[in-house]
This record gives structure tokens, C-alpha cells and sequence, in this order.
């Protein structure tokens, strides 16, 4: 007897990170709506089929155009995930038939990572609801979104340690030192105690001081630094060796 093989669609997923005020990772989430269950229960990942004609790479950047309205995002491809249940749950299947008006039953999907600067303004041509999301207060989603979701963790964190100039992506473009330690350990499994950390940075020349200071602040007010990519791309510097 020959062997079943799949018949299959296939989609992309987009986690997007942001880093915000508090110092809290966040990721952004989208609303879909789907009868009899409750909108708060209604959250998930931005993702689409991908068209027949389509490359799954651009996929995930028409994705992302659609979810922000940024031409050029950072885009990191980072796992497929292919459980044969994953798109078995029933609001799922519902969904998926009146977004896509096919009897959809089996969905392999390549997940991406990217990068945003939480301030940027989101102008979403696709959905009517985008939201920022702390990483620690994102609701139980859809799919297998959560696990995609918590290996994207994983991800980010290797990826600044082979990229360290990606950090930049998530940062305002003028920061305090402060705001690069607090962002930095946030994803970084490493410990460095923020002495040490200012030591490191000092000796980069790539993060340049700007003559400015924060205002209105109860604590003494720090320098703003920026990020000059020119001068890092010259030396490509891991910062925690
Ligand atoms: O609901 P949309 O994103 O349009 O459809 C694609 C979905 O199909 C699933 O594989 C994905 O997880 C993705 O979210």
C-alpha cells in the first residue's frame, strides 16, 4: 500500500517586537472575528496564506507591509511549524473558511521574527485592530500561535547575540544608556551589571554621544547616544564577548 503524502496550504506568521517605556518586550497582535466567541479570545499572530505565484519570503514582507504600513521591515525566518492538529480547532477551521471561502483543513506555516520601533505609527491596510502586547500579557491565541510565539523568544535571543546591531531596530533613535542595559537584558541570557555594561559601551564608536540630556527627569538626567550603522558595519563588534 502506498503512503498518504500531504495535500497542503501553506502560510507565514509574523511575531513583531517592540520594546516598550516600562522596559517590557511587547509583541503586536491582531483581532479577528469569528461568531459566538469572544473578542478578547479573538487575538493572534499576523499572518496569511501564501498566494500561488508568491515566494514564502515575500509573503511575510507583504505581511507586514499590510500590518503596518512600513515599506522595508527586518525579517528573520526562524522555524516552520507543521503539526498535522494545528489548525484543527473548530473556530479555527471556521475562520479560515470564511477568510479564505476554502475548506482548508490542513496548514503548514513558516514563522518569521521582526523588529519595531514601538513608537512608529502603525497604519495597518489589512486589520481594523492592531495592538501592542507585553510579552508576559498576551492572551491565549489561536493555532499554535503561543508556541510560536514563546520560540520566537528563543530566537531573538540568539540572533542579538550573532547580530548584535539589531537591538538598534527595537531602540527610539536617541537613547540613554539606561534604555540600550534594559533592552539588552531583557534579551540577553547574559548577566552584565550596568558598571560594566557603560565600561563596554564607551569603548564602541559606533554608539555615539549626542549633545543632548533627558529633561524632566527625578533622576539625575543621562546623555542621549545614537546608533551610527556605517561605523558598525565597518567593525562588527559582538558587544558581550
Ligand atoms: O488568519 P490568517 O493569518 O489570514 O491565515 C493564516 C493562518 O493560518 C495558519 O496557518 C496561521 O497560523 C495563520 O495565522
Amino acid at each position: 500500500m502506498s503512503p498518504n503524502f500531504i495535500h497542503t496550504y501553506v502560510s507565514v506568521d509574523c511575531v513583531v517586537f517592540g520594546f516598550d517605556y516600562e522596559n517590557r518586550l511587547n509583541i503586536l497582535l491582531v483581532q479577528r472575528h469569528v461568531d459566538e466567541v469572544p473578542l478578547e479570545r479573538q487575538r493572534k499572530l499576523p499572518g496569511s496564506l501564501i498566494f500561488s505565484d508568491e515566494d514564502v519570503d515575500d509573503a511575510a514582507q507583504r505581511v507586514l507591509h499590510e500590518l503596518t504600513g512600513i515599506k522595508k521591515m527586518v525579517l528573520k525566518q526562524f522555524k516552520c511549524f507543521a503539526d498535522p492538529t494545528r489548525a484543527n480547532n473548530v473556530h479555527d477551521i471556521k475562520w479560515m473558511g470564511k477568510e479564505y471561502k476554502h475548506d482548508i483543513d490542513r496548514i503548514i506555516t513558516v514563522a518569521y521574527l521582526s523588529l519595531c520601533k514601538i513608537d512608529h505609527k502603525i497604519n495597518s491596510t489589512k486589520y481594523d485592530t492592531v495592538d501592542w502586547f507585553p510579552i508576559d500579557e498576551v492572551p491565549q491565541l489561536p493555532f499554535d500561535h503561543n508556541k510560536i510565539i514563546s520560540e520566537s523568544l528563543v530566537e531573538i535571543r540568539k540572533w542579538i547575540e550573532t547580530d548584535f546591531s539589531i537591538i538598534f531596530e527595537l531602540l527610539p533613535k536617541r537613547f540613554t544608556i539606561r534604555q540600550l542595559y534594559q533592552l539588552y537584558t531583557a534579551l540577553s541570557e547574559k548577566y552584565i551589571d550596568i558598571k560594566n555594561f557603560h565600561k563596554k559601551i564607551s569603548s564602541f564608536n559606533y554608539i555615539v554621544p549626542l549633545d543632548e540630556i533627558e529633561k524632566n527627569v527625578s533622576h539625575r538626567a543621562a546623555r542621549y547616544y545614537k546608533f551610527d550603522a556605517k561605523i558598525y558595519k565597518k567593525n562588527n563588534t559582538k558587544l558581550i564577548k
